[in-house]
């Protein structure tokens, strides 16, 4: 199975479905990144406060597949903003992943009360511009937070990472995206697994293609544009996650899930979270 790209604003082309490590142990982080590799998942999502670079940077080194066909993403942690600290923090990252270059670095939270994500953004630039990373982006940023970051550096983001599955559906921020030409990526996008893969309409809907609650939720974010980072540390949820490119959401499905948006979310909200951790 072939995952399609999606292409930054910069020509940079990344997988459109990627598997995410939070909360994955770094004892563990190798033995679940192998499993991903070998079902083919080719785009691994990490950070530093993950705790996990080292394993998955063993199993990434381990796995035989050219570095060129990999797409590894890392982030850069709250407490590290600012213009030296991020450049020192953005060293120590690679070290542990044992990388000679990340894909794609984030910002993990723009921590607007800092006061501190332009100076950071201009050591991203930095990275960017020494070849030290393919693209830099953004998570957590919010039409505010962007708003000031395009004002006032050069650099566009090529992506914004946010919560969004289908009961926080962030019409307003996709939107803003789309006209910014910044691709939206979907964390928790099946909303931590609980609450939102119990759903009966889900469950109703998915039934109608022989699939699961989860491979429909990704199917409706591969269909909206959304880059999808599912975290799964169950061999067979790993595999079932990837299996979601022959079907097709139907109108009365894509209507229903429209009509599910409750605005819950199920991590901080972005204007008020000040984690340092
Ligand atoms: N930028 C940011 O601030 C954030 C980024 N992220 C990124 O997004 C990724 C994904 O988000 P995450 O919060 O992990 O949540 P997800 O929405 O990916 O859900 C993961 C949970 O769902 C369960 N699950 C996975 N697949 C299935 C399935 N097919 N059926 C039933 N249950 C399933 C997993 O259980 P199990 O593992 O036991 O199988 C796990 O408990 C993270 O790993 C991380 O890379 C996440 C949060 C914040």
């Amino acid at each position: 199975m072939t995952v399609p790209n999606v292409t930054f604003n910069n020509g940079v082309t990344m997988p459109q479905l990627g598997y995410g490590v939070w909360q994955v142990p770094d004892a563990e982080a190798e033995r679940v990144v192998k499993i991903a590799l070998e079902t083919g998942y080719r785009s691994i999502d990490t950070a530093a406060i993950y705790e996990n670079e080292e394993g998955t940077g063993r199993a990434l080194r381990a796995s035989g597949v050219p570095r060129e066909e990999l797409f590894v993403t890392t982030k850069l942690w709250n407490s590290e903003q600012g213009y030296d600290s991020t450049l020192r923090a953005f060293d120590a990252s690679l070290e542990r992943l044992g990388l000679e270059y990340v894909d794609l670095y984030l910002i993990h939270w723009p921590m607007p009360s800092r006061g501190l994500y332009l100076d950071t953004w201009r050591a991203f630039e930095k990275l960017h511009a020494d070849g030290r990373v393919r693209a830099i982006g953004v998570s957590n940023f919010t039409v505010e937070t962007l708003t000031r970051l395009l004002d006032e550096t050069e650099v566009v983001p090529v992506l914004n990472q946010i919560e969004l599955h289908p009961y926080l559906q962030q019409e307003e921020l996709r939107a803003f995206h789309a006209e910014h030409g910044i691709l939206t990526e979907a964390w928790s996008p099946l909303g931590q697994g609980k609450g939102l893969l119990d759903d009966a309409e889900l469950a109703r809907l998915a039934a109608g293609h022989g699939k699961t609650p989860a491979q429909l939720v990704l199917r409706w974010h591969l269909e909206l544009g959304n880059v999808v980072i599912p975290k799964s540390a169950t061999p067979s949820r790993i595999a079932e996650n990837f299996d979601v490119f022959d079907f097709e959401l139907t109108d009365e499905d894509k209507a229903a899930i429209a009509a599910l948006d409750k605005g819950t979310r199920f991590g901080p909200d972005p204007a008020t979270f000040t984690g340092l951790g």
